[in-house]
């Protein structure tokens, strides 16, 4: 393998962002800058629309690793820079090359670029200079100008000339935080992680808010719930965690007479207590894992009576997405096997035997207008919040030993 001394990060369509892309780039690079604390002799900078990072002997490979999570960062290539006059060039892509471990076939073109216009020799004249000591110097190597095994791309700048072969596809999206600030409602079912890390990947700073029936859910799915908002947080740095005490707010719908609506009517609350946090910590969206028609409450209509709830913008960004998809995401940003433990979510406690598909809003809004202390316990399940600030590095054990109370007289 080369001696790579370089990583260049690309920007996607954060480019086009006019002049905002100046604050983009500085939300990325402090991101970039963030994840190489792990590494303390590399060196960020960033350059008109692109981010270099100095590597200083520091692993090329297990560096892009980390960094292809970085949101914004369209793709990563690892380089080895030599000074910009034709013998250095000349050399230094020859041994880059006789570094290359070939797999398959052996075929290479080279596409030279001279960004710097001062330098003698045009691009074309260049893949030709750089392709013959590289011809000699490698047995069994041909040229294949349409379709390469290796592309060697040589950029020429006025400082120094950069070699690569390889351009490694990352997260791309829009960096962290550089769109806001939005509350997650995170369950622990396989879709809201989801939800979070595409949030996240828009530029969305998320903050997550868990609803519990303590003690009738028990601390393990707590546990569960924590530990996946500490896999979204290795995509981030850290990430706040609200956990909010549900079981008096659900003890009081239970008893609106309405069992078929239970679920509409609880949704309604999260909404609720979700708009008050996002109020009191600066957040301007709210982001669910609804995806269309996949359960009662996620049918249009459903969808339709829950989103009232709110006066903020209700972001679905599962909303169109086939189950296959969204666990296959799961599987890629590492939260599926967390989601498919078996513990218990607070709604679980309360599906009704034939839960409401098409909710009525106004018998809706009178049965929470006839649960006189339902606006009164909202407030208190604000109040009552615990929040925590989850690290990816850190141990969580919410283990009591104790069993949740197996409570099945709701209905
Ligand atoms: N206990 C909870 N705490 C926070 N949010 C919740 C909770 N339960 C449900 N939600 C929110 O409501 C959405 C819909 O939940 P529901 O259980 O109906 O659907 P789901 O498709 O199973 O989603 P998920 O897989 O995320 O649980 C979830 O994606 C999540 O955003």
């Amino acid at each position: 393998m080369p001696e790579y001394d370089l990583l260049l990060l690309r920007f996607g369509e954060i480019t086009i962002k006019g002049k905002n892309r100046s604050r983009f780039e500085k939300a990325a690079l402090s991101h970039v800058k963030l994840l190489l604390r792990a590494y303390p002799r590399t060196e960020a900078r960033k350059d008109y629309g692109r981010i270099y990072v100095v590597l200083n002997g520091e692993p090329a490979h297990e560096i892009i690793d980390a960094l292809k999570n970085v949101f914004g960062v369209t793709s990563i290539s690892p380089m080895n820079t030599v000074s910009s006059n034709l013998e250095d060039i000349l050399s230094g892509a020859t041994s880059f090359m006789k570094g290359i471990s070939w797999a398959g076939e052996k075929t290479f073109k080279v596409s030279a670029k001279r960004a710097w216009k001062g330098f003698p020799h045009p691009s074309l004249e260049m893949n030709k200079l750089v392709s013959t000591p590289i011809l000699m110097a490698v047995p069994g190597l041909k040229v294949d100008v349409h379709h390469p095994a290796v592309n060697l791309r040589v950029e020429i700048r006025e400082q120094e000339t950069y070699l690569y072969t390889e351009v490694i596809q990352a997260a791309g999206g829009y960096p962290l935080g550089s769109n806001g600030k939005a509350m997650l409602l995170l369950s622990g079912g396989i879709d809201s992680p989801v939800a979070g890390w595409s949030a996240m990947r828009r530029g969305l700073e998320i903050e997550c808010v868990h609803f519990h029936s303590y003690p009738f859910t028990s601390k393990k799915a707590e546990e569960k719930v924590l530990n996946l908002a500490r896999v979204l947080s290795s995509y981030v740095g850290q990430i706040k965690v609200h956990l909010v005490p549900f079981t008096e707010i659900q003890t009081i719908l239970s008893q609106s007479g309405h069992d078929n609506l239970m679920i509409t009517l609880m949704r309604r609350a999260m909404l609720r207590i979700a708009t008050r946090l996002a109020e009191n910590n600066g957040a301007l969206a709210l982001v669910t894992g609804d995806s269309l028609g996949q359960v009662a409450s996620q049918t249009l209509s459903s969808m339709n009576v829950i989103g009232r709830a709110t006066d903020l913008p209700l972001l679905r960004p599962l909303v169109m997405s086939d189950k296959e998809e969204i666990i296959s995401m799961a599987r890629q940003i590492g939260t599926y096997e967390l989601s498919i433990l078996p513990y218990e979510d607070c709604c679980t406690l309360f599906v009704p035997k034939s839960p409401a598909t098409n909710p009525n809003l106004r018998i809706i809004e009178s049965a929470e207008a006839s649960l006189t202390q339902l606006t009164e316990e909202i407030e208190k399940a604000v109040q009552g919040t615990e929040t925590l600030c989850i690290r990816p590095d850190q141990d969580i054990d919410r283990s009591t030993g104790e069993e949740p109370v197996v409570q099945d007289k709701w209905f």
